[in-house]
């Protein structure tokens, strides 16, 4: 029988194939993508990022030994990524702090949602919702990060997330939540099972969106 987690990353193969493929990060190769995209992007990602880590935080609250808390702790901050977020600023000739936050578009939102819904009551739930976020990263990251060096902005970004930077961010997180599922899945039942195996699906989705978001501007239609 495969692994919980085999299941996961095959059964994630289309969406994964997808990212790889959308114009976002194939543009980011060519360098043709947008400033208007890149800067979009990156005040998403920042909401993001915040967010994101509070998920962490509350799977350090679920946690139910010191291995799981000791697994999650780390990811309780955002600080290797705001790097990459100012190569990306920098390429697009700007600053954060002349572009400043924006709010949250429609995917955000939806996609924050999912995380903190999903994984409201349980440690594994809680894992399994953050984990298509760095797993695609990792995966577009070595399949794209050969295509290009590291002596520009742009694909210092990409070879960020290739795990080839661990001066910066170690992405071995990956292996080590996928391994704390595997480990654990005999005690969920088939219906929890089942219910993360969705939740994984929806998150690598929202990850796809995430990117067409930022390319596509996607704005809500109201203005407050
Ligand atoms: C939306 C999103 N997903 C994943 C990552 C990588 O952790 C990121 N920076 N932003």
């Amino acid at each position: 029988m495969s692994k919980f987690s085999e299941t996961l990353v095959e059964q994630a193969q289309p969406i994964l194939q997808a990212v790889i493929s959308h114009p976002f990060l194939q543009e980011i190769i060519t360098g043709e993508i947008s400033n208007d995209a890149l800067i979009t992007y990156v005040q998403q990602d920042e909401y993001y990022l915040g967010e994101y880590a509070k998920a962490f935080a509350n799977a350090y609250l679920l946690a139910n030994d010191d291995a799981q808390r000791a697994l999650v702790a780390p990811s309780i901050t955002t600080e290797a990524e705001i790097i990459a977020h100012e190569w990306l600023l920098e390429h697009a000739g700007t600053t954060l702090a002349e572009v400043g936050l924006a709010k949250p578009n429609p995917n955000t939102v939806a996609y924050l949602n999912h995380i903190k819904a999903s994984g409201a009551h349980n440690y594994f739930y809680q894992i399994t919702a953050v984990l298509p976020c760095m797993w695609i990263y990792r995966e577009f990251g070595h399949n794209l990060g050969p295509k290009v060096g590291t002596d520009t902005l742009l694909g210092r970004w990409l070879h960020l997330y290739a795990n080839d930077m661990p001066e910066y961010f170690e992405m071995s997180i990956v292996d080590d939540l996928f391994a704390m599922l595997d480990t654990h899945m005999t005690e969920l039942s088939a219906y929890d099972q089942a219910n993360l195996i969705e939740i994984f699906l929806r998150g690598c989705e929202y990850e796809y969106h995430f990117f067409d978001a930022a390319y596509r501007q996607q704005k809500w239609l109201y203005e407050a």
